[in-house]
């Protein structure tokens, strides 16, 4: 919820609801998924696989708004922009998302699709291999901007998935352009690296002219930046006047600000359940972070604190009480 002065921070992303099973490496193979990636699904390609996987639980899902849950659950206010059906799923990502505390309007299409869903593999080393039919996400636009919520949040993120429906990559842009008319920040989460192929020129674009904030993980980087492997990309990166954070799994992170990168490790976690969520969860402490005023290293390790976490369950978002942690 917002505080006097406003949010800390503001998502706009694809309102999704997570299922999931846990499948082994041949099942993938079997369904031509490429490990560890998000695949754009038809309603017809999502039917047959549900069929064919073995569901074992369905959560509120979606990049972003996995963000912002985790960011209030840290403490920071949060709101969301997203898109969602007047169906089950859509009453119940709403739900879920207000009893975490954030602040959503729970925009609802007045189309014939349903709230989106994500089928989402885990296999046994606890990798996710996610399969999104976008439904009502594709609806979102940007009339459903709320540009007075959007001035009073001191960081807007962005998900790049948006970026694969036209009229919800109207929205971003008169998000991020509203956010820096009030002098806020704007970042940008680089998504999957097949959806910054898809986009790449665009997300080039976007960053140049409207980014401060940029989080991705080795891919993606290394895709956005065309370089043979990560030290190049953080050169091309560095280049820029931006902050850059880019995710390695269990190496932790690397921070970039003014040309500097800082190197920070990753948290020891005992057993890995089910990694969807972790750069979300990234995401989220470290912005968190920075509504805080920490420096970007202590921004960093509150991430990788909070990606912890929710890499111990199943499921993108945290289920242990992440302010007792901080305290
Ligand atoms: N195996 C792991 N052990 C410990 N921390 C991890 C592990 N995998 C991911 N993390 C944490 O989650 C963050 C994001 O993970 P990463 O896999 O790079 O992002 P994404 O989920 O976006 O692909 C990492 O920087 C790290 O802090
Ligand atoms: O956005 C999607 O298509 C799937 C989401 O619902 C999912 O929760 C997700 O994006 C997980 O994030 P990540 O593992 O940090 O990439």
């Amino acid at each position: 919820m917002a505080s006097e002065n406003g949010f800390d921070v503001l998502g706009i992303g694809n309102a999704i609801v997570d299922i999931f099973a846990h499948e082994d490496d041949e099942f993938l193979a079997l369904h031509g998924m490429p490990k560890n990636s998000m695949t754009l699904v038809d309603a017809e390609r999502s039917a047959f696989l549900y069929g064919s996987m073995r569901p074992v639980a369905k959560m509120s899902g979606g990049s972003v708004a996995n963000t912002v849950v985790c960011a209030a659950g840290l403490g920071s206010a949060a709101a969301f922009v997203g898109k969602v059906a007047a169906d089950e799923f859509g009453i119940a990502f709403t739900a879920d998302l207000r009893a975490a505390g954030v602040d959503f309007g729970a925009e609802v299409s007045s189309g014939l699709t349903g709230t989106a869903c994500s089928l989402i593999v885990v296999t046994p080393d606890g990798h996710r291999t996610m399969n999104t039919y976008l439904g009502a996400c594709v609806e979102l636009t940007a009339a459903d901007v709320d540009t007075e919520l959007v001035s009073r949040a001191r960081v807007t993120c962005v998900e790049g998935y948006l970026f694969d429906s036209p009229p919800a990559k109207e929205a971003v842009l008169l998000a991020a352009r509203t956010a820096r008319a009030a002098g806020h920040r704007v970042a940008l989460t680089l998504s999957d690296s097949y959806c910054v192929e898809r986009h790449r020129e665009e997300f080039r674009d976007f960053i140049e002219e409207h980014v401060d904030l940029v989080f991705g993980n080795e891919a993606e980087v290394v895709s956005l930046c065309e370089t043979d492997g990560l030290p190049a990309a953080l050169s091309a990166l560095a280049e820029r006047d931006l902050i850059a954070a880019v995710t390695r799994g269990a190496h932790g992170s690397v921070v970039l600000e003014s040309g500097r990168a800082v190197e920070v490790p990753a948290e020891t976690v005992a057993r890995i359940v089910d990694t969807t969520g972790a750069g979300d969860a990234y995401a989220a402490g470290f912005l968190h972070g920075l509504a805080r005023g920490l420096d970007l290293p202590s921004c960093a390790r509150t991430g990788s604190a909070a990606a912890a976490e929710v890499i111990g369950h199943l499921g993108s978002r945290p289920q242990a009480d992440l302010l007792l942690d901080e305290a």
